[in-house]
């Protein structure tokens, strides 16, 4: 039986890389798939990993159908038996459902990966959508972990190093360089630090030594 699954977690925790695991496991087995990606950091048309393995996607944009994607591929005599979705987190709540019709009307495989929530803590749209219809939310083995050393759940912007919590929804940025002055960047964090706005870089200023303190 085909299903949605939608594969979640915070920034950093290994969701492109387990999406590009998925689209190689199934190709070996001679299935058939497609793999989309919206704006990932590598560029248009990419899905990328931290761990190095980048991959050509179908970009998807605001006027990207699903539904007619797939139509247009299997008219082309093209096999779809899956399909990967990367930072699904983007995708528009109609995207979603037609990512849920392809499962049940045509049998196709849905992987969807992407954050839940922004760094306002609140829920993607797109994520939202897919929390909804998904057969399975499965929430990543792998453990990105704030400062302090407890499990991250929560993503953070900063800019100019400090962290916000108003702004654009999306801006694509990256994890690692949260306490520099590049102007947009992203650390994941504990909830209790969330919501304390207390990244790496702050927790450092208060103390004289420079030492944490949690
Ligand atoms: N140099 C490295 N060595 C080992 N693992 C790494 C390295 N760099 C990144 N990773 C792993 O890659 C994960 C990020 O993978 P990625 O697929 O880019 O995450 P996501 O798509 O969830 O943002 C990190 O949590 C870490 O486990
Ligand atoms: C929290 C948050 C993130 N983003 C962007 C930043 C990155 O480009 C992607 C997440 O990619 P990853 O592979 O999961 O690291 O989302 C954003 O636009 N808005 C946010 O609030």
């Amino acid at each position: 039986m085909a299903e949605l699954v939608f594969f979640s977690g915070t920034m950093d925790c290994g969701k492109s890389t387990l999406a590009l695991q998925m689209d190689h496991n199934h190709a070996a087995r001679g299935r058939t798939g497609i793999v989309f990606s919206r704006d990932d950091r590598a560029g248009v048309d990419r899905i990328s990993s931290r761990l190095g393995l980048e991959s050509a996607a179908r970009e998807v944009g605001d006027d990207t159908d699903f539904w007619d994607e797939v139509a247009a591929d299997r008219a082309r005599g093209r096999a779809v038996d899956y399909l990967v979705c990367d930072e699904a987190q983007f995708y528009s709540p109609e995207q979603v459902e037609q990512l849920a019709r392809l499962v049940d009307e045509t049998g196709t495989d849905v992987f969807a990966f992407g954050i839940t929530a922004d760094f306002r803590t609140r829920l993607f749209p797109g994520a939202a959508r897919l929390i909804e219809l998904a057969d399975r939310v499965e929430v990543l083995q792998v453990q990105s972990l704030c400062w302090c050393g407890a499990r991250a759940t929560h993503n953070a912007r900063t800019v100019d190093g400090r962290m916000v919590v108003e702004g654009a929804q999306v801006v694509v940025g990256d994890t690692g360089a949260a306490g520099s002055a590049a102007s947009v960047g992203y650390e994941v964090l504990c909830r209790r630090h969330h919501m304390r706005r207390m990244t790496e870089a702050t927790a450092r200023a208060s103390t004289s030594d420079g030492a944490v303190l949690i």
